[in-house]
């Protein structure tokens, strides 16, 4: 008997919302019990600004969960204490490895019932942390969202969430969508499969041109320097401050450092949702097509390898990365598509949806290159020029400026507590950022029907040249020689040599 098809409501998953809570996330928790953490959460710019946030956390008293009712209000609490946490770990002159009390212990209690790392994850600074400007129009529309908390105050840095936020909203119908149609293709109904894929593939060319509104309202600069550096976790941070990543002071005495990724949208459950629902699948970093089953053909067990979109996974509240697991039992989607290949205006549907999605990531992976590749090379080259002990000093900034130490440990636990002796420092050779987005982005043309559209997505744009004889080697485009790590959101890569700028993809 074939499993049977997930019910959204028994994932908490809306479907008007999607992954977006249904019940809109509260302004501020309701029991008076919690004005203190509200109060902090209110002024935790002029906090962090003035550098009083440790000491205001350090005063705090720990308060019980027991005040906290229904699932928005821990939704609440889960968001604020994140940023707290956050606020005080990168806060100061050099980052904190301790997390006290007043926030360790709420935090870990409030992850634990809602199912997710005691971190500010993707679900803390944007599933659980916008609201409508105006309750009569919809939260799929950038002009109609705020967000509530955040550690800058900016609107670079409120942008960068609402983009995802409108993202996510106007992803949500999909979700019901796919869902009929693989319901459609067990009946064998290619026509609602058709037209559910050609919606689809609309709604993602609208996703697209969402995510490219990202550049409006969020310059890079600050997004390098003042944002993303307070999403930094507490896994490979050695050379921010942080070696053995930050032992959470629960009172119970027997505390061991943690490390855990910091927040990215690759936490994102609506993309992965995607991937699965259209029979893509992402190997290992690194790994090429067709190398596991060539070790399978040999006899061999294949080594095991990181898969970082699998660990992002871990990142997601638990009954969304458990939806994603139980859709990936029923997704039938390729195999339909592949069984009626006759079909012309089924597979035309089915291939512009990958075109659509590879298109969104070609898109994502310019922005990566604007906000992150880009700014870390000219930090780079500025720090090269500082004298040594001007960027010894370890605070937020360099924190976020020296270039990572650990590469990305790519086998990383995703919240892999570290004894205090254990020097688990050492990631196992970088994997490149921008190659690690390129083969997202590759896998997702991979299954393709028609031949044109697989070559269309294979297509490799030659960057090495300009087609001069007499032209050198321009110093832009031939980029770093040796090798660069970058702290990324979740995760520390190395650099890649050939990236040259936005558009050379
Ligand atoms: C300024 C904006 C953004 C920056 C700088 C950025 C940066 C990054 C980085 C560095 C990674 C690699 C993993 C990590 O270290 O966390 C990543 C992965 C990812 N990002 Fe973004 N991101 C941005 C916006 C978005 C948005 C709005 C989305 C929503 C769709 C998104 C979706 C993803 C996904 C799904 C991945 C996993 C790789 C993949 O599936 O292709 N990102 N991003």
């Amino acid at each position: 008997m074939l499993p049977p098809i997930p019910v959204l409501a028994n994932y908490g998953i809306s479907p008007t919302h999607g992954f977006l809570p249904e019940v809109l996330p509260l302004t501020r928790l309701p029991d008076p019990y919690y004005n203190k953490w509200e109060a902090i959460a209110a002024n935790l710019q002029a906090l962090i600004l003035s550098k009083r946030l440790r000491s205001v956390v350090d005063r705090l008293p720990v308060l019980s969960t027991i005040g906290l009712e229904h699932d928005a209000e821990w939704r609440r609490a889960y968001s604020l204490l994140s940023f707290m946490a956050h606020g005080y770990i990168w806060g100061g002159d050099s980052p904190s490895d301790s997390l006290p009390p007043a926030i360790a212990v709420p935090l870990l209690k409030v992850s634990q019932r809602l199912e997710v790392p005691p971190v500010a994850t993707y679900a803390a600074v944007c599933l659980w942390n916008f609201k409508p400007l105006f309750m009569d129009e919809d939260i799929d529309n950038l002009e109609n969202l705020a967000t509530l908390n955040t550690f800058t105050g900016s609107l670079d840095e409120s942008w960068f969430y609402l983009v995802s936020v409108a993202m996510e909203a106007r992803g949500a119908p999909i979700i019901s969508l796919m869902l009929a149609a693989i319901a459609a293709a067990r009946e064998n109904d290619a026509s609602t499969v058709t037209q559910n894929l050609n919606t689809f593939a609309e709604r993602l060319d609208d996703l697209t041109a969402l995510l490219q509104r990202m550049h409006e309202s969020c310059d890079p600069t600050i997004f390098y320097n003042r944002i993303r550096p307070f999403l930094a976790g507490s896994k490979n941070m050695a050379e921010a401050g942080l070696p053995k990543g930050v032992i959470y002071e629960d009172g119970t005495g027997n505390e061991t450092y943690r490390q855990y990724a910091g927040g990215s949208n690759a936490q994102s459950s609506l993309i992965q949702f995607f991937d699965i629902v259209l029979g893509i699948e992402h190997r290992p970093t690194g790994e090429k097509r067709g190398r596991e089953v060539e070790s399978e053909r040999r006899g061999q067990a294949p080594a095991p390898k990181h898969n970082f979109i699998m660990e992002m996974r871990r990142y997601m509240p638990g009954p969304h990365a458990r939806f994603l697991g139980d859709v990936q039992a029923v997704a039938n989607i390729r195999d339909f598509v592949a069984a009626n290949r006759d079909n012309r205006s089924l597979c035309l549907a089915y291939d512009a949806c990958l075109s659509m999605l590879s298109n969104l990531r070609d898109k994502h992976i310019a922005i990566v290159t604007r906000y992150i590749v880009l700014p870390s090379r000219e930090v780079r080259a500025r720090s090269r020029s500082r004298s040594p002990v001007a960027t010894r000093k370890m605070n937020l900034a360099i924190a976020s400026r020296q270039p990572q130490g650990i590469a990305y440990d790519a086998r990383g636990a995703a919240a892999k507590q570290v004894d205090g002796k254990q020097s688990n420092l050492k990631g196992t050779g970088g994997t490149a950022l921008i190659s690690f987005l390129k083969q997202a982005r590759d896998e997702t043309g991979e299954p393709a029907i028609e031949q044109w559209a697989q070559r269309f997505m294979r297509r490799q744009i030659r960057t090495e040249g300009q087609g001069d004889f007499f032209a050198g080697k321009s110093e832009e485009l031939s980029g770093p020689t040796e090798e660069v790590e970058v702290a990324g959101l979740a995760g520390t890569w190395t650099m890649d040599d050939e990236v040259g700028g936005i558009c050379n993809y």
